[in-house]
């Protein structure tokens, strides 16, 4: 095929682990999330891939998935983009909130509304949200997004709203360029990229849940059609999950 590039969710994060909604939060991969970007790094070490450069999003647990990848590749000194539109989505006032917690906050059926809904947000993080100062003062937010475009919640549908402009472009013109591309992003920026390149319909990108630490492949035409669609990488024991 013309092109390719390869696509990785970050390794299971600490808030995963305890079944928390992170969004936003910047919480660190675990020890099982550490191993399995390391796992991830020798799958792409063993189908011998060599990246010219690599896009991830300001959240350290996606820069550090990328890290442990690049660092069994050998490959630690390629050029790494680092965008809020490759962040997870945000999820709001739920950030922090466990399953019960939820639940008990705003009823079952709201959350199994919110579960089976592409444009539906959670409720926005106001300014007494425990999480808010420490996420809209972050310097890393610095020069973008701006004040008036950052988000205090996400629908899926905004989400995948504000991460295809960077595919487009930014990612296609470097693979236009011939540059060999490696994405180290979460579940919902990752699922943006995914419907874009297959045109799935709604429902279609929601039953999809991408597995944690495990690269997929693109193979694309020169109208950057799928010729092969997520392809996954790794040993036979993780890819037959
Ligand atoms: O409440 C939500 C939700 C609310 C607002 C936007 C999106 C979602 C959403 O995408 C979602 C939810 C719950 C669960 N399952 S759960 O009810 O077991 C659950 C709730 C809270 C934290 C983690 C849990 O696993 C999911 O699997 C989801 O994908």
């Amino acid at each position: 095929a013309k092109y390719k590039v390869v696509m990785v969710r970050h390794g299971e994060s600490e808030w995963n682990q305890k079944n928390l909604f992170c969004g936003w939060y910047d919480a660190s991969l675990s020890p099982k999330g550490e191993e399995e970007a390391a796992n991830a790094g020798k799958a792409l070490k063993q189908g011998n891939y060599k990246f010219d450069l690599a896009h991830t999003s300001v959240l350290k647990r996606a820069q550090n998935t990328l890290g442990a990848i690049l660092k069994e590749l050998g490959q630690e000194d390629i050029p790494i983009f680092k965008t809020w539109r490759l962040n997870e989505r945000h999820y709001g006032g739920l950030t922090g909130l466990n399953k019960s917690e939820t639940a008990a906050k705003y009823g079952e059926e709201q959350v199994q509304i919110w579960r089976r809904s592409f444009d539906t947000p959670p409720p926005s993080m106001d300014t007494d949200h425990a999480y808010y100062d420490q996420i809209v003062n972050d310097p890393r937010y610095k020069d973008e997004p701006l004040k008036e475009e950052f988000p205090m919640f996400e629908s899926l549908k905004l989400t995948i709203q504000r991460t295809l402009p960077y595919w487009n472009d930014v990612i296609i013109p470097q693979l236009k360029e011939g540059k060999q591309i490696l994405i180290a992003a979460h579940g919902n920026s990752l699922r943006g990229i995914v419907k874009h390149l297959d045109n799935l319909t709604e429902d279609q990108i929601m039953s999809l849940n991408l597995p944690t630490g495990i690269p997929f492949e693109y193979e694309l035409d020169e109208n950057f059609k799928p010729v092969v669609s997520m392809k996954f990488l790794g040993d036979e024991e993780t890819v037959k999950k």
